[in-house]
C-alpha cells in the first residue's frame, strides 16, 4: 500500500503516562501515516511498551489524548479498540498449545463470529474455513497447518500469533517486539512477512534494536526517558546526532 498524504491513521497529542509519581512517558505528540511502517525505537526502559500500551488502549493516558480515524478513543475499552479495527499481536501468547495451527486460526475466526455476527447463517462456515486458510498463507503457515501448536519453532508461533490477530481484519495492525527471542533466519521472516502485511494495511510496531528497522520503516519514533527524541525516515534518524549518542556503544544494535 503506498504511503497516503490524507489525514493520520492515528495520532497522539501530548500523550503522558505516570506510575505514581514516576514518569513513563511524557507529552508525546505524534502521527502515523496510512499504510505505512512506522517503528517506535528505543533503549530500554525509553518509554515503549508503555507508549504501544496507550496506542492499543490497553493503558490509559494520565495526560494527552489518542485518535484513530480522527476520532477520540482516549480512554475507551479495549474492545472497542479491537471492533474498530486495532488489532495487536500479544508477547504473551493466546495461542492453544494441544490445538494444529489451523484449528487455533479457525478459532480466532470463529470467536469473532460469536461475538459479533451470532444471526449469521451457519453456512458462513465454509466462507471461515477459506478466511482461515488465507491466513494461514498469507503468515507462511500453510505447510504446519497441521501441526500442534506447541510443537512450532518460536518464529512460528509468532507468524500464528499474527495470524490470530489478523482475523478481524484490522486496518491498522500493532506489533510489540515481534522478533523478540528470535534467530537470525526466523527475524528475517518475520521482517519479510511484516512488509508483506503493510501492502494492505497499517503497520506500528516496538522494537529496541535499531538496525532491524531501518530498512522496513517508512518511518521511525525513538524514545528516550520517556520523550519523543527524534523522529523521521530511516536516514534522518540514522544521521541524527542525538539518535547516535543513545546508540552509540550499544553492540548489538
Ligand atoms: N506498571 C508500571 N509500574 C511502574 N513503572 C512502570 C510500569 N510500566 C513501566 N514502568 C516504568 O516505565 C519506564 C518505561 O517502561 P517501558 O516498559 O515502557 O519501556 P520500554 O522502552 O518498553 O523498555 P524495554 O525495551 O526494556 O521493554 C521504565 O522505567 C519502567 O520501569
Amino acid at each position: 500500500m503506498a504511503v497516503s498524504t490524507e489525514r493520520p491513521i492515528l495520532r497522539t497529542k501530548g500523550v503522558g503516562r505516570t506510575f505514581g509519581k514516576f514518569v513513563a512517558l511524557n507529552n508525546i505528540s505524534a502521527e502515523f501515516s496510512k499504510g505505512a511502517i512506522t517503528s517506535i525505537i528505543g533503549p530500554n526502559g525509553a518509554g515503549k511498551s508503555t507508549y504501544f500500551n496507550l496506542l492499543s488502549g490497553a493503558l490509559r493516558p494520565s495526560s494527552g489524548s489518542v485518535e484513530f480515524e480522527g476520532r477520540d478513543v482516549t480512554g475507551l475499552p479495549q474492545h472497542r479498540f479491537a471492533h474498530m479495527g486495532i488489532a495487536k499481536s500479544f508477547q504473551i501468547t493466546n495461542v492453544f498449545p494441544q490445538l494444529s495451527t489451523r484449528e487455533n486460526i479457525r478459532i480466532g475466526l470463529q470467536a469473532l463470529v460469536s461475538r459479533y455476527d451470532m444471526w449469521r447463517p451457519r453456512a458462513r462456515h465454509t466462507e471461515l474455513i477459506e478466511q482461515a486458510d488465507e491466513l494461514l498463507a498469507l503468515v507462511g503457515l500453510w505447510e504446519a497447518r497441521e501441526r500442534t501448536a506447541k510443537t512450532l519453532a518460536h518464529g512460528e508461533q509468532r507468524a500464528l500469533e499474527i495470524g490470530m490477530a489478523l482475523a478481524s481484519r484490522p486496518r491498522l495492525l500493532l506489533l510489540d517486539e515481534p522478533t523478540a527471542g528470535m534467530s537470525p533466519e526466523e527475524t528475517r521472516i518475520m521482517m519479510d512477512l511484516i512488509v508483506k502485511l503493510a501492502r494492505e494495511r497499517t503497520v506500528i510496531l516496538v522494537e529496541h534494536k535499531m538496525k532491524l528497522v531501518l530498512g522496513i520503516s517508512d518511518r521511525i519514533l525513538v524514545l528516550h526517558h520517556g520523550e519523543l527524541l527524534a523522529e523521521g525516515t530511516p536516514s534522518e534518524v540514522r544521521q541524527n546526532e542525538a539518535v547516535k549518542r543513545v546508540y552509540l556503544g550499544q553492540r548489538e544494535h
